[in-house]
C-alpha cells in the first residue's frame, strides 16, 4: 500500500469523481460513512451510552465531521456538533451544514464548553492543513486536549501534517485514535510524532484504484495483500535440499538464548537445513534446546573466534548473541573479507556495533546485505540526526552507499532499501519490547533467504510476519506478558493466515 500526501490524494480524489461519476459530496458521504461504521466496531455497544461532541472546521474535514453528526444522530446516538465560524466554508461543507440543522457555533476565542467524559471527534483539520497551526489556535487545541474521555481524529489528528516536519510546541490534537482515509500517512507513522497519534486504522473510501497504483513515492506500507503473494507454495517432490542451508552465527558466554531463539525461528520459517555456529560454551545448549540444528563448533571457548564456515550455505545471519571482544571482531574482519560476492546475509546485533567501529570493513558487504539495527545500533552506524525525517534522508544515504538493505526495527519497522524506496511495516505491537525479539526476526529472515527469497521479500515478509506473530501472540498472554519465545510459537498460526487459500484441500 502507497503512503501518500494531501496534494496527491486531493487529485485522486479529482480523478475519482470524474471516473466513478460522482459529486465530491458523495464521496464525502462515503468518508462519513466508513468511519462511523469504524467508530461502531471500536467502541461497539458502549457507543449507545457516550455523550459524543464533534468539532468541526471549515474545510472538507469539518464537512466530514457535520455528515458524521448527521448519521450518528440519524441512528439515535447523542451527539452534538460544533461549527467554527468562518466566512469561507467549503462547498461540501456549507451542503452538510444545511443537512444537519442544528449545530453549535463557535470561535477561537470562545470558551468552548465540552461535556465532562464521552467521546470527542477532531474534525477541525485534516489533510488540507498547509503548516503548521499557529498561536490563535492554542485554546482550542488545549481545550480538545483536556478532554476527559477518548479523543478520535478523522483522516489527521488536527494541526499533524501529513508529510512534513512541525515545529515542536505546534498545536496539535493528540488523538487516541486515527480513522485515516484511504492510505496512511507518513507523519502517521514516525516516531516523533507518537504522542499525537495513538494509532490508526486505514478506512477504504473506494477512491480510483487506477489513480492510486499511478501516484509516485518512495514511501510504502505493507499489508498482508502486499505480502502473502510472496509466499511460496512448497511442491509435492520438494525435500529439504529446496529450501536451503542456513547458518546462524553467533553466541558467547551468557548470551547463548539469542542463538536458541535464532535458530529455532529460522527453522519454524521453513529453511531445510540449519547450522549453527557458535562457541563451545554453547554446544550442550544448542544440541539440548533445538535437536534440528547441526552444529558447527568454534575453537573459542566462550565467544567466537575462529568463524569458521566450511558448509554449503545459502544464507548467513551474523551477530545474534555475540559479544565484540578482541578474538570475535578479529575472527569476524577475517570473515567478512573472505565472502563471496554473492552471499545472502543479514547482520544484526554486535555485528553492526563491530561494522559501527570498524567502517573499513564496510566494502566487503556483499550487495543487498541486509542490516537490522535498532534505533542505537542504527545511530552508532550512521551518525546523529536531529529529526525522524533527517535519520530517513541518512539511511537512504547509507544505504546507498554501500548498496545495502537497512531495516530500522521499531514500531512500523522502516525498511529502506538502496534505491530509496522506504517500506513501513503494519503489524507488531508493544509486547515484543522485551530483549530476544529482534534475535526472532534474524531467524526468520536468515531462514527466508536461504529458501531463496530476494533479500528485499525477505525483509518485507520477515517483518511483516514477525509483527503478525506479535499480534496473534497479544490475543493469548497480552502485551505485558508476551514473550519473544511466544513468537516463535506463534510462527506455524502466522504463516497459516498469511498463506493464500486454496480451493482445494
Ligand atoms: N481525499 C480523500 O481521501 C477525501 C477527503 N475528505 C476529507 O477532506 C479533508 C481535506 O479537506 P480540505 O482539503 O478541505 O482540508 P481541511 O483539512 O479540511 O483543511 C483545509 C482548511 O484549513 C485551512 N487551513 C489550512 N492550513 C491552515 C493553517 N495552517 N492554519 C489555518 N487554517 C489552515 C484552509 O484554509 P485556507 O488557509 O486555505 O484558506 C482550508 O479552509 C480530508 O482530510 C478528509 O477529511 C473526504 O471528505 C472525502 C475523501
Ligand atoms: N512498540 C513496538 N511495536 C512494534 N514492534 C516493536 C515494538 N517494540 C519493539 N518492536 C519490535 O521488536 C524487535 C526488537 O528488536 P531489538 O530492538 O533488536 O531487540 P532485541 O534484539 O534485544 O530483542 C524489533 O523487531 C522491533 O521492530
Ligand atoms: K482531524
Amino acid at each position: 500500500m502507497k503512503i501518500l500526501n494531501g496534494a496527491q490524494l486531493q487529485l485522486i480524489d479529482q480523478l475519482t469523481i470524474q471516473r466513478q461519476g460522482i459529486s465530491s459530496w458523495e464521496l464525502m458521504e462515503r468518508a462519513a460513512l466508513k468511519a462511523v461504521e469504524a467508530m461502531e466496531s471500536d467502541f461497539g455497544e458502549g457507543l449507545q451510552e457516550l455523550p459524543i461532541v464533534i468539532i468541526c472546521g471549515k474545510g472538507n474535514n469539518g464537512g466530514d465531521g457535520l455528515a458524521i453528526g448527521r448519521i450518528l444522530g440519524e441512528q439515535g446516538y447523542n451527539v452534538e456538533v460544533k461549527l467554527l465560524h468562518s466566512e469561507n466554508y467549503s462547498p461540501d461543507n456549507l451542503i452538510n451544514q444545511q443537512k444537519l440543522g442544528a449545530k453549535e457555533m463557535f470561535t477561537l476565542d470562545d470558551d468552548l464548553k465540552l461535556p465532562a467524559s464521552g467521546l470527542l471527534i477532531d474534525c477541525l483539520f485534516g489533510s488540507g492543513l498547509h503548516s503548521e497551526l499557529g498561536i490563535s489556535w492554542v485554546n482550542i487545541i488545549r481545550r480538545i486536549n483536556g478532554f476527559g474521555g477518548p479523543v478520535v481524529s478523522i483522516d489527521m489528528p488536527s494541526g499533524l501534517l501529513t508529510d512534513r516536519l512541525i515545529d515542536s510546541g505546534a498545536p496539535m490534537v493528540h488523538a487516541d485514535k486515527v480513522y485515516t482515509f484511504q492510505v496512511p500517512k507518513l507523519n502517521l507513522l514516525l516516531p516523533a510524532y507518537g504522542y499525537a497519534v495513538g494509532g490508526f486504522t486505514v478506512l477504504d473510501i473506494g477512491l480510483d484504484t487506477q489513480a492510486l497504483d499511478e501516484a509516485e513515492g518512495a514511501y510504502h506500507y505493507t499489508v498482508a495483500e502486499d505480502v502473502a503473494g510472496l509466499l511460496r507454495p512448497r511442491s509435492r517432490f520438494s525435500h529439504k535440499g529446496t529450501f536451503g542451508h542456513a547458518c546462524l552465527i553467533g553466541g558467547s558466554e551468557g548470551k547463548m538464548g539469542a542463538v536458541v531463539m535464532s535458530a529455532r525461528a529460522s527453522l519454524r520459517s521453513g529453511c531445510g537445513l540449519l547450522t549453527a555456529v557458535v562457541p563451545q560454551i554453547g554446544h550442550p545448549i544448542l544440541q539440548s534446546t533445538v535437536p534440528e540444528a547441526m552444529l558447527s563448533v568454534d575453537s573459542g571457548k566462550l565467544q567466537l573466534e575462529e568463524f569458521s564456515n566450511n558448509g554449503n550455505f545459502q544464507a548467513f545471519g551474523v551477530g545474534i548473541g555475540m559479544g565484540k571482544g578482541e578474538s570475535t571482531v578479529r575472527g569476524f574482519s577475517k570473515w567478512m573479507q573472505d565472502l563471496k560476492s554473492q552471499a545472502r546475509i543479514i547482520l544484526d546485533a554486535d555485528a553492526l556495533n563491530i561494522l559501527s567501529e570498524h567502517a573499513d570493513l564496510l566494502k566487503f558487504l556483499p550487495r543487498q546485505t541486509i542490516l537490522t539495527p535498532h534505533p542505537k545500533e542504527l545511530q552508532r552506524l550512521i551518525g546523529e540526526w536531529s529529526d525522524d525525517y533527517e535519520k530517513i534522508e541518512m539511511a537512504k544515504t547509507f544505504a546507498r552507499a554501500h548498496g545495502v538493505i537497512l531495516l530500522i526495527k521499531g514500531a512500523h519497522t522502516a525498511i529502506i532499501d538502496e534505491d530509496g524506496s522506504c517500506y513501513f511495516n503494519s503489524t507488531g505491537n508493544p509486547g515484543m519490547a522485551t530483549g530476544g525479539s529482534g534475535d526472532v526476526l534474524t531467524g526468520i529472515i536468515c531462514s527466508l533467504l536461504a529458501q531463496g527469497y530476494v533479500p528485499l521479500e525477505a525483509a518485507k515478509l520477515g517483518v511483516f510476519i514477525h509483527g503478525l506473530t506479535a499480534d496473534l501472540a497479544k490475543e493469548k498472554f497480552g502485551e505485558i506478558s508476551m514473550l519473544p519465545t511466544d513468537l516463535i510459537d506463534f510462527l506455524p498460526m502466522a504463516f497459516e493466515k498469511l498463506k493464500p487459500r486454496s480451493y482445494l484441500a
